[in-house]
């Protein structure tokens, strides 16, 4: 494939938005524009930080119609499937609202509805599906049509999936823009195939072109890794309205603006409260095996369009079944949905969304605090599946809650070791030291969960630093659980980074938070002072402590050594 370099600046203009529009933002998914310069046949984006006068002007120029298109609507403040949704209100050390740093992923406009990448809402549900031209918000917003492979849906697939077989990663863009037969980048510049006119950059190819630019302009140096990740705290509110129609459970609210009141938020609670949120859009989503499938499916595209190459999510298989499991959860009525078909649906969705985004996404699975019977079963799960996405067990919920009984999540941990199963816990994210020692020497996990109350005994986080236990520190989620102190500038992962301890950063919930990986990402860039060095470390030490078995976490690693510039050119 010939690559092309053009050494001289070149006149660009911007390429017209699909309905014309002044919010480029808004139809192209994110504040970018996509510019186009005629006599070289080159084509480029430009990224508009939010906020900055390029952002303002192209997205609000003077005189501009609003009110032309829903993007102008006031109700598209809400935000969009997978679309950054930064916090509304910031807490006294704002986090940010725009990219952390090079590493960061681009932010999406607030305003911006993000692409749809091809879930298959027709084959789902008979059109009209999340994001689909009526969507459940009754916004109808406009949405190109899905990509389809045209076949049927008998076998179980994805329809759309497989159009796009790239390899994950932006190692090896040459095959990735072969496949793709889309432009070929250098220096931030594409040579457009002549063959390939304007029009049919609109959605849903821009999408897919967007998302590559935005890779390649950063030279592939904002792959990241998340290791902390909850599905249940992920879910698109578009999906869970969605399906709280379709199945006639009701919800706090019809749209998307209505529900996130509900769900989200942006002052601290306490860790339960926080946890009590889960209880508002649960029953839509719990006991419905396409709504599981399809949670984990979009979970990865939202993961591969903000710029994370790996991704480790985590869920507890019984809070999604509603039989085989007592008490059934939320209080549904029970039906035919167990815990292990729950992880073989998750599973199907974590893989067509791997192969329809080019990221790789494995699972964890979750015992709850708050029901050590069902340890037993997890971790059996945790056997049966590990060589497909399971990688690890963990221990979620309340750590202050008092259990009489916990030796089922002990015996549950003790055979996760017998069978070399990985392990992780949530500890001292409130909860104190002690938790964090139950974890290390009763439980023998290989990481924590949080973990910042591990500096309030030095013994402690000294043996913990010498032995590199990984932490899984969220930054946003801390300040929302009330797990730490407001001010980022006196929050652990200072401590930690100043002592070089093996951590890395995660979004946690993030519909709940309302977040994206930019935003922690931005409060660590912002208010801790991190920088583009400090991202790749971080990601590093997270690739080299995911669950990943050795021979995939060293091709992880390889490839973020090369997109980070730091081993010569692999290829
Ligand atoms: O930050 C957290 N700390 C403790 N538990 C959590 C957190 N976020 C989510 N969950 C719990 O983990 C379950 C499985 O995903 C969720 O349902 C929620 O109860």
């Amino acid at each position: 494939m010939q690559l092309h370099h053009s050494p001289n600046p070149t006149q660009f203009t911007p390429i017209p938005t699909p309905c014309g529009c002044p919010h480029p933002c808004s139809c192209w998914g994110s504040p970018e524009q996509l510019l186009h310069s005629p006599t070289a046949g080159v084509w480029r984006t430009q990224s508009l930080l939010p906020g900055s006068p390029a952002h303002l002007s192209a997205c609000n120029p003077p005189g501009a119609r609003r009110g032309s298109h829903p993007c102008t609507q006031p109700t598209s403040a809400a935000p969009g499937p997978g679309a950054h949704r930064t916090p509304r209100l910031l807490p006294p050390a704002a986090p940010p609202q725009r990219r952390g740093g090079r590493l960061g992923p681009p932010a999406l406009c607030q305003r911006g509805r993000a692409p749809h990448l091809g879930y298959p809402e027709q084959g789902l549900a008979g059109g009209g599906g999340p994001g689909g031209d009526a969507g459940p918000d009754g916004r109808g917003a406009p949405r190109a049509p899905a990509l389809t492979d045209g076949g049927d849906d008998r076998d179980g697939e994805v329809e759309g999936a497989g159009e796009l077989p790239l390899p994950a990663g932006s190692v090896g863009l040459g095959l990735q823009h072969q496949a793709l037969q889309l432009p070929v980048i250098v220096g931030g510049e594409a040579v457009l195939p002549p063959q390939l006119p304007a029009l049919l950059l609109q959605q849903p190819l821009a999408a897919a072109l967007r998302l590559r630019l935005q890779r390649i302009e950063d030279g592939g140096a904002h792959q990241q890794v998340e290791l902390h990740l909850h599905l249940d705290g992920a879910i698109r509110p578009e999906t869970i309205l969605y399906y709280g129609k379709k199945r006639g459970i009701p919800l706090p609210g019809d749209t998307v603006e209505e529900l996130l009141k509900h769900v989200s938020y942006n002052t601290p609670l306490s860790l339960p409260e926080f946890l009590e949120k889960f209880n508002h859009y649960m029953p839509a989503i719990a006991g419905d095996r396409e709504a599981v499938r399809r949670i984990a499916y979009e979970l990865v595209e939202t993961k591969a369009k903000e710029g994370v190459a790996y991704v480790e999510i985590r869920y507890s298989p019984h809070l999604l079944a509603n039989c085989s499991v007592s008490p059934i959860p939320w209080g549904q009525a029970e039906g035919d949905l167990t815990p292990d078909e729950v992880v073989h649906l998750v599973n199907q969705g974590l893989q067509d969304g791997e192969r329809d985004f080019h990221i790789k996404a494995r699972s964890i699975l979750c015992c709850m605090r708050h029901m050590p019977s069902w340890s037993p079963e997890v971790v059996e799960l945790c056997k049966k599946y590990r060589n497909n996405t399971v990688v690890a067990i963990d221990l979620a919920g309340d750590e202050s809650l008092k259990v009489e009984d916990t030796s089922g999540h002990k015996e549950a941990y003790e055979e996760a070791v017998r069978c070399g199963i990985h392990r992780t816990v949530h500890a001292g994210e409130a909860g104190p030291p002690a938790m964090i020692k139950e974890a290390v020497y009763l439980l023998k996990t290989e990481r924590i969960g949080h973990g910042y109350h591990v500096l309030e005994d030095p013994e402690l986080y000294k043996e913990l630093l010498r032995t590199k236990m990984h932490f899984e520190v969220c930054p946003w989620s801390s300040y929302l659980t009330g797990a730490c102190l407001p001010d980022f500038r006196k929050h652990p992962a200072v401590q930690f980074r100043k002592d070089r301890a093996n951590y890395s950063i995660n979004t946690d919930d993030p519909l709940i938070f309302n977040s994206s990986i930019d935003t922690d990402y931005g409060i660590t860039k912002d208010y801790m002072g991190f920088t583009d060095e400090d991202f790749k470390r971080v990601n590093i030490n997270a690739a080299q402590s995911s669950f990943l078995p050795e021979k995939e976490k060293q091709e992880l690693l390889n490839m973020l050594y090369e997109a980070y510039g730091m081993v010569p050119n692999a290829s």
